[in-house]
């Protein structure tokens, strides 16, 4: 099958919606990342009546809790999916330390050519101690970059929304995290997560060393805040850019470049932050920020902090674009080995992410609708893994939220945002 092409599709921008507002929308509209991204999507599909209700969708379970939260987001996928009269056609395949003890590399040829063919990517997580002590061209986590690398998705949008229903998961204080609904643009695919020289040496005492560089290119710095602007002017309005300009080179030219760019976007409030100041406000105040760009470390930490303000991070989807090809999606969380196999694992954040991979890979919003109404009714009924777990709520694992799920895919789609 022919790839598919993502598009940043530069819509007019969606009416800023007010916190008031958003709290209610929130209160009562299961659309969690409904409305929050530019409208990305596959050729294919962005017609008026897509031509093409046939997909090919490359599912990467991976290691640890990976292969039991893809199993059920996988259910949840087709099942909304054949409601909506879509059919999907799926390519299972290795990656990570599944892939290392299959065929010796963390990324086999054959798994990324069959990503690049399909429509949409969607991973579970890679990593465990097992794979810890391999050289770093074998280590798991090598295969992720280089899939993400291959498939050149540099922009990773982070959702992260307090919902209503798990209020009282947060680790802030209730007022302080109640309303928050911010998105996080990272950039993926540069960076000191790739930058080169990188490796171990000796230096000149004669001591150990271990050094990478983090690197960006005006190309690199421009098209990640691009997608940023374009996502903040579908939201409030508010876009923040956190750096290191104070001593970085590469946070310098990063910040120069972001502000030449706001001529573009006057409609877009732009504020430049220190990402030590960021971490700290992110605690401080989170409804301060709407929308959050930033590099590819600085974005790693800053989303999994987001996510204990949601509540876990086994709640927060993600989404990965390029310019053209499929989209991977995936939950911002690792293979969480500790839990692994024991059916303790919060499914949501890639049933989730399979929402985002219908929405904005596919261009398939009924059924996103579906599965995220299907999730919010889930937790409407008090279903809790243990992450999300608080008194008055049913404790139940990994599975059975995932068959909850399933049961409220068909429920009454709300109206649109
Ligand atoms: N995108 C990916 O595939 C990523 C992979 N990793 C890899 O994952 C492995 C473990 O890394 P950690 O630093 O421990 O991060 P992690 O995200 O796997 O786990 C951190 C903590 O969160 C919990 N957790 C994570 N996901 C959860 C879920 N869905 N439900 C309930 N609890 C959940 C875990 O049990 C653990 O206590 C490492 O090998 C790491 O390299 C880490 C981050 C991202
Ligand atoms: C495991 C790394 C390659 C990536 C990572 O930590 C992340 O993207 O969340």
């Amino acid at each position: 099958m022919a790839a598919t092409h993502l598009q940043l599709h530069l819509a007019a921008p969606l009416k800023p919606q007010t916190h008031l507002q958003k709290a209610k929308t929130f209160a009562t509209n299961p659309a969690i990342c409904r409305t929050k991204l530019p409208t990305v999507r596959c050729s294919a599909a962005a017609a008026a009546t897509p031509a093409k209700r046939s997909y090919n969708i490359t599912l990467l379970p991976g290691d640890g809790i990976g292969p039991e939260i893809i199993s059920i987001s996988k259910d949840v996928l087709q099942f909304a999916a054949s409601l909506e009269g879509i059919e999907i056609k799926y390519q299972e395949m290795p990656v990570g330390g599944s892939a290392i003890d299959l065929t010796g590399v963390p990324l086999p040829e054959e798994t990324l050519a069959a990503a690049k063919q399909s429509d949409a990517v969607l991973l579970g997580a890679i990593g465990g101690y097992k794979w810890d002590k391999l050289e770093k061209k074998l280590k798991p986590e090598t295969g992720l970059l280089q899939l993400r690398a291959g498939l050149d998705v540099f922009a990773n949008l982070r959702p992260a929304t307090v919902l209503p229903q798990l209020i009282d998961c947060t680790t802030l204080k209730r007022e302080v995290a109640e309303g928050v609904d911010l998105m996080v643009v990272r950039e993926l695919t540069s960076g000191i997560y790739f930058g080169e020289p990188r490796g171990f040496g000796v230096n000149e005492k004669g001591e150990e060393i271990g050094f990478n560089t983090e690197v960006y290119s005006v190309s690199q710095i421009n098209r990640i805040a691009r997608v940023a602007f374009e996502t903040a002017r579908k939201r409030r309005g508010k876009l923040c850019s956190v750096d290191k300009a104070n001593v970085l080179e590469a946070s310098m030219l990063w910040r120069k470049k972001v502000t030449e760019m706001a001529a573009d976007y006057p409609d877009v409030e732009l504020s430049h932050m220190y990402i030590d100041n960021a971490a700290m406000q992110l605690i401080r105040d989170p409804k301060q920020f709407d929308t959050i760009l930033t590099n590819n470390i600085f974005g790693d930490i800053l989303s999994d902090e987001a996510s204990m303000i949601s509540g876990s991070i086994g709640m927060l989807p993600s989404a990965s674009i390029g310019q053209s090809g499929p989209g991977l999606f995936e939950p911002i969380h690792g293979s969480a080995p500790d839990i692994a196999g024991q059916d303790k694992a919060n499914p949501l954040a890639t049933i989730l992410s399979a929402a985002m991979l219908l929405r904005y890979g596919l261009g398939e919003s009924k059924a996103a609708d579906r599965i995220e109404a299907a999730v919010m009714e889930t937790l409407n009924k008090g279903l809790r893994t243990g992450d999300i777990y608080s008194a008055g709520n049913k404790l139940v694992g990994c599975k059975e939220m995932g068959e909850q799920v399933m049961k409220s895919v068909d429920c009454q789609i709300p109206a649109a945002v």
